[in-house]
């Protein structure tokens, strides 16, 4: 699936990334998400593959979506048997976050990216769109450090795992008013806190790698984006759990359904009736193969953002695989047709 699959999709988080990005600081936000899924869903409609999105998005504010259930790539077509050999085929599930960071690129603030992430059938947990408590942290300390555990707890364990004292740890959190005693905790034991706005899949993809500073990432996000970052931690052996969030009391900001029994309903009906259960990376991204591609929209941790030249432009994208074991970045020139200057930085 990997070698096949494997530039392809680069092309569809780039194609993406470099729609979004000629929205970058225009402030509008449905815009920057729009143009991304589109170009994400025309790019994917031309590999050959039979593909089915798990995880879309825009539930939550209307946004255009990739509709979970749609079905993607030339072999989904209904003339599919005129190209599609069906004993070679794979069908894969896929999981999609076109534009993760709406804001951040709206506001031209760090960090946004197009992402997605793909198995075999059935290889990705289908969250529904609730929020989810997250952990994820290093390599060094899976399996080690706990969602169970408070976050005191959890920044001992770290630190002995990673070999440097609290006080040498940064977290992030996004800045919420649910984190409030969660910040102040994490504080109070000595570690430092990176606070974000947006942008959660960067943050824990982030925390996989060394020398980019950020050693945990707690807190709670939405789920579609704890799969997809589930996935990328899976592919590379570092730590991340998550478990859903049904109780509006918790997280606040309101947009989580209508009520706390509602929302448990909601979840039955999704054959989800183990509600409280923490779900750790194998199995929130549980396929044979798993393979994970970020494009950098704006510029932030892990990728450099799109920049622009004379209408072409230049990406940076990341592509993590359990198969291969590989976290591979890829630097592309895209030139437009007529261009006078190809811009090598
Ligand atoms: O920041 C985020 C927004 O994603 P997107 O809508 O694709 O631009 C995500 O990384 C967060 O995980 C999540 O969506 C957020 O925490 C949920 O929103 P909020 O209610 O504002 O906390
Ligand atoms: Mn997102
Ligand atoms: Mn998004």
């Amino acid at each position: 699936m990997e070698n096949t699959l494997g530039l392809e999709i680069i092309e569809v988080v780039e194609q993406a990334a470099i729609a979004s990005a000629r929205w970058m600081g225009k402030g509008e936000k449905n815009t920057a998400d729009q143009v991304a899924v589109e170009a994400m869903r025309e790019r994917m409609n031309k590999i050959y593959m039979r593909g089915r999105i798990v995880i879309g998005e825009g539930e939550r504010d209307d946004a255009p979506m990739l509709y979970i259930g749609e079905e993607v790539g030339i072999c989904s077509r209904e003339d599919a048997k005129d190209f599609c050999n069906p004993d070679e085929l794979v069908e894969i599930d896929i999981a999609v976050d076109p534009c993760e960071g709406t804001n951040l690129v709206a506001y031209g603030q760090p960090g946004s990216m197009a992402v997605l992430a793909i198995s075999q059938k059935g290889g990705l947990f289908a969250a529904p769109d609730f929020y989810m408590k997250k952990l994820a942290a290093p390599p060094a300390a899976k399996g080690k450090v706990d969602i169970n555990k408070s976050a005191t707890e959890n920044l001992k364990i770290l630190s002995e795992c990673l070999d440097r004292s609290i006080e040498e740890l940064v977290v992030v959190v996004m800045k919420r008013e649910r984190h409030n005693d969660l910040i102040k905790e994490i504080r109070d034991a000595g570690a430092r806190v990176q606070l974000i706005s947006d942008g959660d899949v960067g943050a824990a993809v982030s925390c996989g790698f060394a020398g980019t500073n950020i050693h945990c990432l707690m807190g709670i996000g939405a789920a579609p984006e704890g799969v997809i970052s589930a996935a990328a931690m899976r592919a590379m052996g570092g730590h991340f759990q998550g478990q859903l969030i049904y109780d509006p009391e918790v997280v606040k900001t309101g947009l989580i359904g209508e009520s706390k029994q509602a929302n448990i309903e909601r979840l039955n009906s999704m054959n989800i009736t183990d509600i409280d259960k923490v779900y750790d990376a194998h199995e929130l991204a549980s396929g044979e193969t798993v393979l994970f591609a970020a494009c950098g929209i704006t510029s932030g941790n892990l990728m450099q953002g799109v920049r622009f030249f004379h209408g072409g432009a230049r990406t940076q994208s990341l592509v993590i695989s359990n198969q291969s074991k590989t976290a591979r970045f890829v630097d592309t020139i895209h030139m437009s047709g007529d261009s006078k200057v190809v811009q090598l930085h």
